[in-house]
C-alpha cells in the first residue's frame, strides 16, 4: 500500500475528528498510548475548573455538588466499554489495590477453595499481590502455570483465576467467553485484569458471565499519570464478597461516624478513603471523550493499523509475537529482537514514541483515537530505515534508563 492510499483511508476514518480533541505535541508519532494515553484538551478546561473553581471557590461545598459521587458517576461512564451494568463499576484507587481487595474476596468464597491460580508472565503486580493476597489466608497458594496449561490447572482447590486479558508485552489476547465458562464448569471465580483491553479491544463482561474484573485507566482511557482504576464485580456476588480494605468510604453510612464497620450495599463497599478528586476530574474528562464513540469502529480501525505496522516490521526482517489473528490479540504489535532497547531508543530519537519491555521486547501501541493511517505508516517506514541503515548500534542508545 502507498502513501496515497493510507492518506485516502484517512480521508474515509469516522475516527479520524477524535484526533484534534488531544494535545499532541506537533510531529511527534505516539506509539506508546497503550502505556500512558495523552493528554485531552478537554482535561485541561476540567482541571483548571476543578482547582479554580471548584476547590478554591466551592471548598467543602462540593462534596455535595458532584464529588462524592464521582467514584460510581465514573464506574457508570466506564461501564459500556466494558460491557458492564452501570452499578457494576466503580472507580477509586489503583489497579494494584483493587486486584488486592477482589482476590482476597475471591479467596473467602469457599474454605475448601483456596487457590490463586494465574499465568506465568502475566504482568508482575498481578502476581505480586496475589503472593500478597494468600499470605493473609491461612492455607492459601498462588499457582502460577503457562498460559497454555491454564483450562487444565482448574482444580478443585482453586479458587480464583486471575488473568490479564491482553498480555503487556505480546498482546496476545485470551478467549474470555471460553476461560470464563471453563472456569465456572470448575467451580471457581474469574478475575480479568482488562487494563491491556478497555478502550482497545471490544469486551462484553456480561455476555462471558465473568465474575470480576479491574483495569487501568491512564492507558487506552487517557485518564492520566496514575490515574484511578476501576473495579468491577458482577451483580449476583455484589453482597456476597466484601473488602478486605474496609474503610469508611465503603461503609453504609459514612457520615454516621460509627465505630463498627458495616459495608454498603453495591458497589460503594469497595471504595476504602477519600476519593482524589483531582485526579476524579482529568479522568472525568478524558471518559467523556469516549462517550458516543463505538467500539467496534475503534476495533477494526486498530486491526487496520496493525496491519500496516506487521508488513513494515515484516519487510524489515523482524520476528512479530502478536498472534496475526485479531480475535486473538489486543491493540499493540510487540516484535523481538536482541537489539529492542536500543532500537526503541532509536525511534523515539527519529519522533516515534514506543517502549521496550525486558528483555528483547519492541512494543507498539495502535491508538485509533488520534493516530491515523498515515501516521503509522510514516512510523513503519521509520522503523525500517532505522532496521536497514543499523542506526539503532550507536553508542547513545545503549544507555538504560530507571523506567522503560
Ligand atoms: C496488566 C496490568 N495490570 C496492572 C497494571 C498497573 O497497575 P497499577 O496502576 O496499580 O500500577 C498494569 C500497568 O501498569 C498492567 O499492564
Ligand atoms: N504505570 C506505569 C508507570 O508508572 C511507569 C511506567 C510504565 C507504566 C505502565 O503502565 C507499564 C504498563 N502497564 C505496561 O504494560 O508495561
Amino acid at each position: 500500500m502507498t502513501r496515497d492510499d493510507h492518506r485516502a483511508a484517512d480521508a474515509a476514518d469516522p475516527l479520524a475528528i477524535c484526533r484534534a480533541q488531544f494535545a499532541l505535541p506537533a510531529g511527534l508519532l505516539y506509539l506508546d498510548g497503550n502505556s500512558l494515553g495523552p493528554l485531552p484538551h478537554a482535561t485541561v478546561a476540567a482541571m483548571t475548573d476543578m482547582v479554580e473553581r471548584q476547590w478554591g471557590q466551592r471548598l467543602i461545598r462540593s462534596w455535595n455538588e458532584g464529588w462524592i459521587d464521582a467514584p460510581t458517576r465514573l464506574g457508570a461512564k466506564i461501564a459500556p466499554l466494558i460491557g458492564a451494568h452501570s452499578h457494576e463499576v466503580i472507580v477509586g484507587d489503583s489497579t494494584s489495590v483493587n486486584l488486592y481487595k477482589l482476590l482476597s474476596a475471591a479467596l473467602r468464597v469457599d474454605p475448601q477453595r483456596r487457590v490463586i491460580l494465574s499465568e506465568a508472565g502475566n504482568f508482575p503486580t498481578d502476581l505480586h499481590v496475589a503472593e500478597g493476597a494468600v499470605a493473609a489466608v491461612p492455607g492459601a497458594s498462588l499457582r502460577v502455570v503457562d498460559r497454555s496449561a491454564i483450562a487444565d490447572a482448574l482444580a478443585d482447590d482453586v479458587a480464583v483465576l486471575l488473568l490479564t486479558h491482553v498480555h503487556y508485552k505480546t498482546a496476545e489476547r485470551f478467549d474470555m467467553v471460553a476461560l470464563t465458562r471453563a472456569t465456572h464448569e470448575a467451580g471457581a471465580l474469574v478475575l480479568w485484569d482488562l487494563s491491556h483491553s478497555v478502550g482497545a479491544v471490544p469486551v462484553d463482561l456480561t455476555a462471558a458471565g465473568a465474575d470480576l474484573a479491574v483495569g487501568c485507566t491512564y492507558k487506552y482511557l487517557n485518564g492520566g499519570p496514575g490515574a484511578p482504576a476501576f473495579l468491577y464485580v458482577a451483580e449476583r456476588w455484589q453482597d456476597r464478597l466484601a473488602s478486605p480494605l474496609s474503610g469508611w468510604m465503603g461503609h453504609v453510612e459514612p457520615f454516621a461516624f460509627t465505630d463498627a464497620y458495616a459495608p454498603s450495599r453495591g458497589m460503594k463497599r469497595w471504595l476504602a478513603g477519600t476519593p482524589p478528586m483531582l485526579a476524579m476530574a482529568a479522568l472525568e474528562a478524558s471518559l467523556d471523550v469516549w462517550a458516543g464513540i463505538d467500539r467496534h469502529t475503534v476495533w477494526e480501525k486498530s486491526a487496520a493499523l496493525w496491519t500496516i505496522l506487521a508488513d513494515a516490521g515484516r519487510a524489515a526482517g523482524l520476528e512479530c509475537v502478536t498472534p496475526a489473528d485479531p480475535a486473538h490479540r489486543g491493540s499493540h504489535i510487540s516484535f523481538r529482537h536482541p537489539a529492542a532497547y536500543a532500537i526503541a531508543q532509536a525511534l523515539i530519537a527519529r519522533g516515534v514514541i514506543g517502549d521496550f519491555r525486558d528483555p528483547d521486547i519492541l512494543r507498539l501501541g495502535l491508538t485509533p483515537l488520534y493516530l491515523g493511517h498515515e501516521d503509522v505508516w510514516r512510523a513503519g517506514e521509520i522503523l525500517r530505515n532505522v532496521i536497514a541503515d543499523r542506526s539503532y548500534t550507536a553508542p547513545e542508545y545503549r544507555q538504560r534508563q530507571a523506567v522503560t
